[in-house]
């Protein structure tokens, strides 16, 4: 299974509601604009509603599109199980063992940790993440209780821990067009918003944007 590479969507549906459309409307946005990894992130939905919003995006995006599921691996197994379409988890310190969730999905499918620290990072690989989300890059009203910004400087030189950890890296946090060159040129595989694309007016052409500016970087 692959590694995160560009811009990554992480889905928020009251920021989707604000500007018009539903989850899966954006994703189908996101996507018609050149992303490729999307996070469904429902925090206060029940799990019987994120699996349903799986099975309704893994109906209307093309299979080269990496689906994973925002803190719950119980998701994952059920949808897995199921056989609705789901490539991974992505958990938080706070969202139980990545090393359960690996023995738990195998070798095959993803597996992401957040991390803000050297150590964090650390573990997340010894644990068997194969990839970590570096943040928060700047701040974000989107997630109120995120890690305190660590800036672009501080970020890449997370990144190059990661690297050094055989983990692909995406940075996140208050991220726009702006900031995906230097992001780039520091060593990030890749660029995860939730904002940047769910509240945009016209979520395709602002995800052109960013994808141009990740590219343009290369
Ligand atoms: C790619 C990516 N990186 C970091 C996060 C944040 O996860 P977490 O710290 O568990 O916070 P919540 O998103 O669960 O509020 C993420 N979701 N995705
Ligand atoms: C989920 C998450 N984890 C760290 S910051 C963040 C929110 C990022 O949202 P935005 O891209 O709107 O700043
Ligand atoms: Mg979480």
């Amino acid at each position: 299974m692959s590694a995160p590479d560009g811009v990554y969507l992480v889905t928020d549906g009251a920021q989707a509601a604000r500007a018009g459309r539903d989850v899966v409307e954006t994703v189908v946005a996101a996507v018609a604009g050149g992303v490729r990894w999307v996070q469904l992130r429902a925090k206060d939905a029940a799990d019987a509603e994120v699996l349903a919003l799986l099975r309704a995006v893994g109906d209307a995006v093309p299979d080269d599109v990496r689906l994973l599921v925002n803190d719950r691996l119980g998701v994952v197994l059920a949808a897995r199980e199921a056989g609705a379409r789901v490539d991974g988890v992505h958990l938080g310190q706070g969202d139980g063992s990545p090393a359960r969730a690996r023995e738990a999905l195998g070798p095959g499918m993803l597996v992401g940790v957040s991390a803000s620290t050297p150590d964090q990072l650390r573990r997340a690989a010894a644990d068997g993440a194969d990839h970590v989300g570096i943040g928060a890059v700047h701040a974000t009203s989107t997630k109120p209780d995120a890690p305190a910004p660590l800036g672009l400087a501080g970020a890449t030189a997370l990144a190059a821990v990661a690297a050094g950890h055989g983990l692909a890296s995406v940075a996140i946090g208050g991220l726009g067009v702006d900031d995906l060159p230097a992001l780039r040129a520091g060593g990030f595989d890749g660029a995860a918003v939730v904002s940047a694309i769910c509240a945009a007016a016209d979520p395709a052409l602002q995800t052109r944007r960013l994808v141009r500016a990740w590219e343009r970087a290369a």
